[in-house]
């Protein structure tokens, strides 16, 4: 996994300090890294439009149109005059060198977004979102050098913001473009490194980035085994038993050695899950919530009494009475709509979903700050797993999942791990993980995906 920070300055002015580096050192990396890579990718015959700001990350786009100069047809649109010192001795190089500043934008091969970076402070006028529009119609390759003009240290956005197809971040991982707002803008995200090792430019995180690497799958290493070695998962079925049919078979795939559906009738489902009124005498763990519906409150206080490892997901989460168990053995798999109510019972906040949305990583921490020991996935576009103040992001989701049943895979694949024996934080990374790669590997169309297709690509992972 990969640090993400709130903030870089600090970081930034850190190596300056401490290791002597200067702005300007800094400044040569960024522009160099986006550089090369416009090197590498494209031929030289290729128009390139820089659209510079007026301060440094306007003078990074100057000094990168230093670099391609002579190597590409570069031309530099200036929205702003330069203002930081950087930026003016980075004018005056560009135009020492006889680089050529239009007036007018064009739909050139490649366009690089320099307006902006971490220093947007205020709403842009209609000049600069009518610009960004323009710029947004361009059927031209899109790079947006540190972030994305128009989205905040936030990750809002206040206007617009620029379309990129690849964002090249300065120095660290920065959480404003794993909003969920930033997610349609920010393309493909490559870290730059700004001189030093990013272990010592970056100090230490509570922010964290998941990788493919991170996802631990349940390969069994001892051939004697049988199937009570590996677990059995009760899953407590509602009204609608449809969603407690999908998370059974999302566990079973996901190596769960047993699954019971416990319910109060007898149900058609598939043959190798089990059903029973009762939770089972070996039970090693219990997902509860998906199709809940009206439960009575005894029974679901019987139930929630056990002390195994638990998946509470969907309609639990408008139950008072989960408020008393939120402890280390419980894991929380809400959308955001079931989040607010969640953080509203618990007193945490009353706020809409938009309010939520626009600061995810804020009432995560709040949660968390509350609820240290529990383990909470916050789905969304970008899914947050947070625990003992510590925020993991996974960012590999894309529309395929938004569907009806993938919520109730992802909590059967979570359930699984802890029916056999994972530690919930491990479990939740994971299975979430899982839940996202399997979905990636669904190469037919992006709105087609039912949870069946899910399931068959996590057994082949
Ligand atoms: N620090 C380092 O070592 C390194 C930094 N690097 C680069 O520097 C970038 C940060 O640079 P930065 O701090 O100069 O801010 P930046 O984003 O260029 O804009 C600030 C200017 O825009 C203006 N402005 C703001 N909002 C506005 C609006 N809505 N509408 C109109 N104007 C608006 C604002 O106005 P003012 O506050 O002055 O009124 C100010 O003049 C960073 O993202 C990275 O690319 C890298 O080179 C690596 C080394
Ligand atoms: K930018």
């Amino acid at each position: 996994m990969k640090k993400v920070f709130d903030e870089v300055a600090s970081l930034e002015k850190r190596v300056v300090k401490d290791f002597f580096l200067s702005e300007e050192i800094l400044m040569e990396h960024a522009s160099n890294s986006i550089f090369n890579y416009i090197l590498k990718k494209f031929r030289k015959n290729k128009t390139i439009l820089i659209v510079c700001g007026c301060g440094n990350n306007g003078a990074d786009g100057l000094a990168l149109a230093r670099l391609l100069h002579k190597n590409f047809n570069v031309k530099i649109y200036i929205v702003k005059e330069p203002k930081s010192a950087m930026a003016k001795l980075q004018y005056k190089r560009a135009k020492s060198l006889n680089i050529e500043f239009v007036h007018n934008l064009f739909e050139a091969d490649i366009i690089v977004d320099c307006i902006f970076g971490t220093g947007l402070n205020k709403k842009l006028d209609e000049n600069i979102i009518n610009l960004i529009a323009s710029l947004n119609s361009f059927n031209s390759f899109k790079i947006a050098c540190d972030i994305p003009s128009g989205i905040d240290i936030y990750g809002q956005i206040i206007n617009i913001a620029y379309k990129s197809d690849i964002t090249f971040t300065m120095g660290a991982y920065k959480t404003s473009l794993f909003s969920d707002t930033a997610k349609d803008y920010v393309g493909d995200i490559k870290l730059v490194n700004l001189g030093v090792h990013k272990d010592i430019f970056q100090i230490d995180a509570d922010i964290f980035l998941l990788e493919k690497k991170d996802m631990v799958l349940p390969f069994r290493n001892n051939k004697n085994s049988h199937k009570g070695t590996f677990g059995h998962l009760n899953i407590i079925a509602g009204e609608k038993i449809g969603a407690s049919i999908i998370s059974s078979k999302a566990a079973f795939s996901f190596g769960a050695g047993l699954v019971t559906i416990v319910c109060s009738k007898e149900q058609n489902i598939t043959e190798y899950i089990m059903q029973s009124r009762n939770i089972a005498q070996n039970c090693t763990a219990i997902a509860i919530g998906m199709g809940l519906g009206e439960i009575y409150d005894k029974n679901l206080e019987e139930i929630l009494e056990l002390n195994f490892p638990k998946v509470f997901d969907a309609d639990i989460f408008y139950k008072p009475l989960i408020v008393n168990y939120l402890d280390e053995n419980i894991v929380l798999t809400p959308h955001p709509k079931e989040f607010i109510s969640l953080l509203k019972l618990t007193n945490i906040a009353d706020i809409s979903i938009e309010e939520l949305q626009n600061n995810r990583f804020l009432y995560v921490k709040k949660f968390c700050k509350k609820y240290p020991k529990t383990t909470l996935l916050l789905k969304g576009a970008n899914v947050l797993i947070a625990k003992d103040n510590k925020i993991y992001i996974n960012s590999y989701g894309t529309q395929v999942l938004s569907k009806g049943g993938s919520g109730d895979v992802l909590s059967g694949l979570i359930a699984s791990l802890l029916a056999q024996g994972y530690e919930p934080l491990n479990a939740t990374i994971s299975a979430s993980l899982a839940h996202t790669l399997a979905s990636k590997k669904y190469k037919k169309n992006n709105y087609s995906l039912n949870p069946n297709d899910l399931i068959k690509k996590v057994k082949k992972l």
